[in-house]
């Protein structure tokens, strides 16, 4: 069994989805699950329809536009009198019906129910697309078979439970399912984070024992920096599962770091390939890869928060002031994206996603002394040298900086 992924780039228009058709006949798809996110920026827009529910429940516009949108692409697709149409109005008046009928005023739980539609609309157009052009697939739902618990927007698999689903999964066809979904036990969705889809498909590997994973994406792979942002990033050929980790981690957003860790385990081979040249080779991540070639790697993550804290009573940064810190953020789901500790303070580089900094900064204000800059630059350098950190550093406003074996960071605050 293969399983690919189709992350929203991949799938944003009409065309796009008429090029997974040439992707899939390319790379060949026999006895593959294709995992497909929400089309282009439909996740961010099903956002604001969970915002405005909640500001003044004026949440219509935002659906409508939605609608709009997705059934342009319908029209330029498909005929008017094919099933498709009913089955997404479907979700369209499933999604209105939710919004009126909710009694529940749990923020995350409302989230996930709403931003699901994303990826089962997605699902459903790839699948009718792929069936009305020869490639024979069943589309399948797959909250039936990812169990988590309930932390909405950040579901924990229960592994066991998930494995077991998928025992009697007939591994001779061709499926299409729903990257970022989830479900508890009472059968409500629980998304896996933001951009978790590349996460689904490593879980779905992982349950099947899969022969290979390959993301498709608009890169030619992994590169040694953001393309986007360093004009002369070059591909990775090959890199470990550990390197890849790292990468992820310190926030190159091409893999969501939660994928790796499944396939390792598995010792399932991982390929990251462009949906635009889908003929080319791409990265591959595998058992006994190094980093082909060697070179500095690049990560830049933007809009961080660095927040130094010293005890008000004179005490050391030492074990209890550390717990009681870091049981706050995890309790606010804040992310640490760098960590330095001296005797009399502790710095932090803390990425908010869930907006929880200010519930932080009033909790930790009581027994500590803090000082916070925001939206600063965090750089993260695997692999660098002395002359390469002077470079990145000239000129500069360095708030902050370490070498910690291979990784070298340094926080910059870019506003001055
Ligand atoms: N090291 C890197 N190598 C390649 N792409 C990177 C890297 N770091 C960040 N990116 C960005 O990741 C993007 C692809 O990931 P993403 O937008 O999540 O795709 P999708 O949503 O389609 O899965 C690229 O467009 C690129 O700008
Ligand atoms: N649609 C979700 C999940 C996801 O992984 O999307 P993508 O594969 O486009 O990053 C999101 O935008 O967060």
């Amino acid at each position: 069994m293969n399983v690919y992924k189709f992350g929203g780039a991949s799938v944003k228009d009409a065309d796009s989805i008429k090029n997974v058709v040439n992707v899939l006949r390319t790379s060949g798809y026999n006895n593959t699950v294709i995992v497909v996110s929400a089309m282009g920026n439909t996740t961010n827009e099903l956002e604001e329809i969970v915002n405005s529910y909640f500001v003044n429940n004026n949440y219509s516009d935002c659906i409508e536009k939605i609608r709009k949108n997705h059934f342009e692409i319908l029209s330029q697709l498909f005929d008017y009198k094919e099933n498709i149409f009913t089955i997404i109005n479907k979700y369209f008046s499933d999604l209105y019906t939710f919004l009126k009928k909710n009694k529940s005023q749990n923020y995350n739980f409302i989230y996930d129910q709403i931003v699901s539609f994303g990826e089962l609309i997605s699902s459903q157009i790839v699948s009718n697309y792929l069936n009305k052009s020869g490639i024979i697939n069943t589309w399948i739902d797959i909250r039936d078979y990812i169990k988590t618990d309930n932390t909405y927007r950040e579901g924990k698999v229960i592994w066991k439970l998930t494995e077991k689903n998928f025992e009697n999964f007939d591994t001779s066809k061709v499926y299409v399912t729903q990257g970022f979904l989830a479900a508890d036990d009472n059968y409500f969705s629980v998304t896996l984070g933001r951009e978790g889809s590349d996460y689904s498909a490593a879980i779905i590997a992982y349950c099947l024992q899969a022969e290979k994973m390959i993301i498709w994406k608009d890169v030619p792979g992994v590169m040694n920096a953001d393309p986007k942002y360093f004009k002369e990033a070059q591909l990775l050929k090959f890199i470990s599962y550990e390197e890849t980790i790292e990468l992820s981690f310190y926030g190159a957003s091409v893999i969501h770091p939660k994928t790796i860790q499944p396939l390792q385990q598995k010792e399932i081979p991982l390929n990251v390939r462009s949906f635009i040249y889908p003929e080319k080779k791409g990265t591959i991540i595998k058992k006994g890869a190094t980093i082909d070639p060697l070179i500095p790697c690049f990560i830049l993550k933007k809009d961080i928060h660095l927040l130094t804290i010293s005890s008000r009573d004179f005490s050391f940064m030492q074990e209890k002031n550390l717990s009681y810190i870091f049981n706050k953020l995890s309790v606010l789901n804040i992310k640490v994206t760098m960590l330095n500790i001296a005797a009399v303070s502790i710095s932090l580089c803390v990425e908010d996603k869930y907006n929880n900094l200010s519930k932080l900064i009033e909790e930790l204000e009581i027994f500590f002394k803090l000082n916070i800059i925001k939206n600063v630059s965090l750089y993260t350098i695997r692999h660098s040298n002395a002359e390469i950190q002077h470079k990145l550093k000239s000129n500069k406003n360095v708030l902050l900086e370490q070498l910690v074996k291979n990784t070298y960071q340094v926080v910059i605050n870019d506003s001055l």
